[in-house]
């Protein structure tokens, strides 16, 4: 059951994203200034418990339209909640939070997955999984018993029920294990490999059990089975949960790569400071999902006010049918941005039909050497690579226009074919990578890869790269110098300061934009944002385009999001994420650009 298809944030201000290496420092911090760590698991899990009721009569209010029904409904319904919990600490907050619903009158049942019977004695001097004693186990009292086996402790003497999953695995349609809610602590941001065995039957049950019966998906902390610090999920298997109530920072794995699935809408319950020594801590990346207002334009102006694109692609290399669209993709998405004008280099063989789709845009022959190095002279940015063709001979083009804008001084946008050489000449150790890198330092250079890109600039496995998105973003940047989006779920954006850089999440898009094409337009989106120099630069960058880009994805789509109330500007008829299209793309685009000026 899902509450909401993306995360309840506030939209204007960027949310600071954390590792778990950083959480676990954080909770350090905070108990080494002489706070309780089973006093911080209490207070984690009584928020819990009052936001987990509220999210359950939110679902049920939902369900049912009449306002009367909700307050005779607690007399003729006890509220069920199956807590599932494993051995760490996410699960000792799950046998908290077993506590504090029973309290407040919920039907309680907890399901523990990995325990012998052993571990519910009620002995002081039980040693539970206090391997990770530094981090996890911390022990506040003078006993050596755990802060997950005080809270079961708590949870028993409370007379909470609970069983092992171990023993009741086989009859799941058993009563115990009916709910309206489902918690998740099975694991929290201790994990750090692939659950099997047991672990994994267990996440697969919750997900049947919360699907069959309806029920309410709630994750403590993260989903179990999603990488903290990356988003990963390994072989699939993690908790598929409503909603994440995310303690003390937000974590950079819920909002990017499988963690935007596998997350559902993420309330955060803060708790301590982000510092140490009064220094905060440096957020991993920030998550954004809205664009900088842009300032109305000057009627003072004319269209060389507003920049000219020249975009380098579309080729035909002999014997094959070319790749005209990738160009004329990317000048209209260039146009629809707000660039001034546009020239299209591509094959001659695509010039009527760019004229056909575009007529306003001008046409030379990529081949014409000359022709082209004379117009990125005249050009305000230079978009390269869509479409350009792989071969030696678009290779020597491309080394060929890079040099000539370099030489201009030009922004420069490089995207798909155009990765692909910087990828074969770094191999090669041409000198055009070290000269593009120092070029870098003073000037605009954006790069667009993929997974299956950055694996190839790299020259390393696409799992490499999905495992750890944020280490090959920063790579790409060491490597080759510029600004970086990296694509896919929650695309990473990498800007390059004076002596910082800054990583983005981007919190909108949809999976319908997983279409051909659709980096195309991305390339012209940043290319035509660049072009306008009457914006201010937080207004033409990188994340700006990026987000422009993900909410015309979403505007397509019958999402719910601010600019959405469910009608499009195209005759009302919606489009659905199967079957969007990047030629959908440049009037929604407008539409953004548009939304973002009476913003
Ligand atoms: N410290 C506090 O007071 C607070 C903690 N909070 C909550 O704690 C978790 C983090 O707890 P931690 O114990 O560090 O980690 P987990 O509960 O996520 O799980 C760690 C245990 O899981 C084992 N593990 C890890 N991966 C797997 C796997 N794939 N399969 C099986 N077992 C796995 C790991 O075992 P080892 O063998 O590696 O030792 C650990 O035993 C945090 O997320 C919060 O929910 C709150 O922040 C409140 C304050
Ligand atoms: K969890």
């Amino acid at each position: 059951m899902q509450i909401h298809g993306h995360s309840s944030i506030d939209k204007k201000h960027p949310i600071s994203l954390y590792s778990s290496k950083q959480l676990y420092a954080m909770e350090q911090a905070w108990f080494s200034e002489g706070h309780d760590s089973f006093g911080l698991m209490q207070q984690a899990a009584w928020q819990m418990a009052k936001h987990i009721e509220q999210l359950y009569e939110k679902k049920y209010l939902n369900h049912h339209s009449s306002a009367s029904v909700n307050f005779s409904h607690r007399h003729n319904h006890q509220y069920r909640v199956s807590i599932w919990v494993g051995k760490g600490n996410n699960g000792g907050d799950g046998w908290l939070i077993a506590y504090y619903l029973k309290q407040a009158g919920w039907q309680v049942q907890i399901v523990t997955v990995g325990f012998e019977d052993s571990d519910f004695s009620n002995s002081d001097s039980d040693q539970v999984n206090s391997d990770k004693s530094d981090t996890t186990a911390i022990s506040n009292s003078k006993s050596s018993i755990t802060d997950a086996q005080k809270a079961l402790q708590v949870a028993r003497s409370a007379n909470c029920k609970y069983e092992r999953f171990e023993d009741s695995q086989n009859d799941l349609r058993s009563t115990a294990l009916q709910a309206d809610v489902y918690i998740d602590a099975l694991f929290g941001i201790g994990l750090d490999r692939t659950p099997e065995g047991i672990y994994k039957q267990a996440i697969r049950a919750f997900n049947e059990l919360t699907e069959q019966n309806n029920g309410l998906a709630i994750a403590v902390d993260i989903p179990s089975g999603v990488v903290a610090s990356t988003g990963e999920v390994f072989d699939r298997i993690a908790i598929k949960a409503d909603a994440t109530l995310c303690l003390i920072a937000r974590k950079f794995g819920l909002h990017t790569k499988d963690g935007v699935d596998y997350s559902g809408q993420v309330t955060d319950i803060p708790l301590i400071p982000y510092q140490v020594d009064n220094v905060a801590f440096e957020p991993v990346a920030k998550l954004i999902t809205t664009g900088q207002a842009f300032s109305p334009r000057r009627q003072n102006s004319y269209k060389g006010s507003y920049g000219h694109v020249l975009v380098i692609g579309g080729n035909r290399i002999d014997g094959s049918q070319g790749m005209g669209g990738a160009a004329i993709l990317s000048a209209s998405s260039s146009m629809a941005a707000g660039a001034g004008k546009i020239t299209v280099a591509c094959h001659e063989a695509f010039h009527g039909a760019l004229l056909t789709s575009l007529p306003d845009a001008m046409t030379i022959n990529l081949h014409d050497a000359q022709g082209v190095q004379h117009l990125i002279k005249a050009a305000s940015v230079v978009a390269i690579g869509m479409g350009l063709g792989r071969d030696d001979k678009a290779q020597a083009l491309f080394v060929n226009y890079i040099q000539a804008a370099m030489t201009a001084k030009k922004p420069i946008v490089i995207d798909a074919d155009g990765l692909y050489h910087l990828a074969s000449l770094q191999l090669k150790n041409d000198k055009l990578i070290s000269q593009l890198r120092e070029y870098s330092t003073d000037n605009e250079v954006c790069l667009t890869p993929h997974s299956g890109e950055a694996a190839k600039l790299l020259n390393k496995k696409i799992h490499e790269i999905e495992s750890d998105r944020l280490s090959a973003i920063k790579l790409c940047a060491q490597t080759y110098g510029g600004n970086w989006v990296l694509k896919g779920a929650g695309s990473l954006v990498l800007e390059r300061g004076l002596d910082q850089e800054q990583v983005y999440v981007c919190g909108v898009g949809n999976a319908g934009m997983a279409t051909a094409g659709m980096g195309d337009v991305l390339s012209g989106v940043i290319a035509g944002l660049l072009a306008q120099q009457d914006l201010e630069p937080e207004m033409r960058s990188l994340h700006q385009a990026v987000i422009i880009h993900g909410l015309a994805g979403d505007i397509l789509v019958s999402q719910t999001n601010q600019y959405n109330s469910g009608k499009s500007d195209r005759g009302h008829l919606l489009i659905g994420q199967r079957g969007l299209q990047a030629q959908d793309m440049p009037v929604a685009i407008r539409h953004v650009m548009q939304l973002l000026v009476d913003s």
